[in-house]
């Protein structure tokens, strides 16, 4: 059986959301008084007033009678009378089976060294991992997360973002993570809701629900909007020289550079611009220290790229190795959908791009032989650009973007 949820809460949250069985890590996102809270709510029975019908996935289905969800806000319900070791340690004393220990929540929310620190001494990011660990002891089956992780510096966001996409995958858990970071839910979800005006207004696949947030306007409240690829790990290039090394190698540098190939197209990315993806899969049967293990040859990742990252250029020879620019990643793309923005964000353009996906063969080729890729990227510029550069549906052009 599916995750598929039904709430209805008059003025505020309603509509219908199922998703995949293989969904564990699904992301919330809308503009500010949407419903998101509200939906989280409903879910976990605080609202009195709605009607809520779940059916939950087959694996957790049995226990519904003493089913447990956790839930963590924005600004963390901590016990202040204990410091944080104590806040843990109750929430351990009614712990469920799937409940991982002190020590690994500690560990994968980034506070062990918070332990014996008192609750009015913590920041209020280091209050949002605590609230994190504390309720992953305690062992929920479904664990609610609203905006809970808003406060904490991005590269330890992604980091507690990776464990509970892994914990997700290695046990029971099922996270339901409300963000309007979109890049971060871009990169972990394996499905997305998006909300708009009280209503569920789309649900899915990544991609797909970023597409129908362009029909409900959802992008102009969005500065960035995001796609999503998915890329495979070819080389780690060596600093100094550009040279390539192999990826496993013990260099040790902080951010590393590899080179991956995306639809038959090599891209130059940062380490911290990519996720792994092969780690969390659901069917893995990989350590829990996958993580920390080096990328290697062959690896698939994910990567998002924001659309305000991305420049247009219409000289498609330009995509060589010799190019000239110091903007190594040149995909060769089609214009699709032109979106002019109104109101506030007048004098911008948003350009739908279909990506030339030259490692594929069929029926469906381009004159080129090269097949259009499903998934979009997109592209933000200005209106005097896309004017003076004569842009156009159909037109070929190449789409320049750093991953640093
Ligand atoms: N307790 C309440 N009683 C009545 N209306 C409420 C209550 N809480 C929220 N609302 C209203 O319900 C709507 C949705 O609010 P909600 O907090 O769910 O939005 P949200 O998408 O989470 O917003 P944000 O991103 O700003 O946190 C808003 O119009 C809000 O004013």
């Amino acid at each position: 059986m599916n995750l598929s949820l039904n709430v209805a809460l008059h003025g505020r949250i309603e509509g219908e959301a199922t998703f995949c069985e293989t969904s564990r890590f699904i992301g919330i996102t809308g503009p500010s008084g949407a419903g998101k809270s509200s939906f989280l709510r409903c879910i976990a029975g605080f609202e009195k007033e709605a009607k809520v019908r779940a059916s939950w996935p087959s694996q957790i289905a049995s226990k519904e009678a003493q089913l447990k969800i956790g839930i963590v806000f924005q600004q963390p319900l901590l016990f202040p009378h204990v410091n944080v070791q104590g806040n843990l340690g109750l929430a351990r004393r009614h712990a469920s089976k799937n409940a991982i220990s002190i020590e690994e929540a500690l560990t994968g929310c980034c506070c062990s060294h918070l332990v014996h620190k008192s609750i009015d001494s913590l920041s209020g990011g280091e209050a949002q991992r605590v609230a994190i660990a504390r309720a992953l002891v305690n062992g929920p089956d479904i664990l609610l997360l609203d905006e809970s992780l808003s406060a904490i510096d991005s590269q330890t966001r992604r980091k507690i973002y990776r464990f509970l996409h892994k914990l997700c995958a290695s046990s029971l858990l099922t996270c339901l993570v409300v963000s309007h970071d979109i890049d971060d839910l871009l990169l972990f979800s394996d499905e997305l809701v998006y909300i708009h005006n009280g209503n569920i207004a789309a649900v899915g696949e990544v991609n797909n629900v970023i597409q129908a947030m362009f029909q409900y306007g959802g992008m102009e409240s969005m500065e960035t909007p995001s796609a999503v690829i998915d890329a495979v790990v070819e080389h780690l290039i060596e600093p100094e020289a550009g040279k390539i090394a192999e990826p496993d190698s013990s260099l040790n540098i902080a951010n590393k550079v590899y080179s991956v190939m995306a639809l038959g197209q090599r891209l130059y990315v940062s380490e911290k611009s990519l996720t792994p993806v092969s780690a969390y899969s659901h069917t893995s049967s990989e350590s829990k220290d996958a993580e920390n293990k080096p990328l290697t040859n062959g690896q698939p990742v994910r990567i998002s790229i924001k659309a305000s990252d991305v420049s247009i250029d219409t000289n498609v020879s330009g995509t060589s190795e010799q190019t000239t620019s110091s903007i190594l990643n040149a995909l060769t793309c089609h214009i699709g959908d032109i979106t002019f923005f109104d109101s506030h964000q007048q004098g911008r353009v948003l350009l739908t791009l279909g990506i030339q996906d030259t490692s594929a063969q069929g029926s469906d080729n381009d004159k080129n032989g090269s097949q259009i890729h499903q998934e979009p990227l997109y592209a933000v510029i200005s209106a005097l650009s896309f004017h003076r550069l004569a842009l156009e549906r159909n037109m070929p052009v190449v789409a320049r973007f750093k991953l640093l």
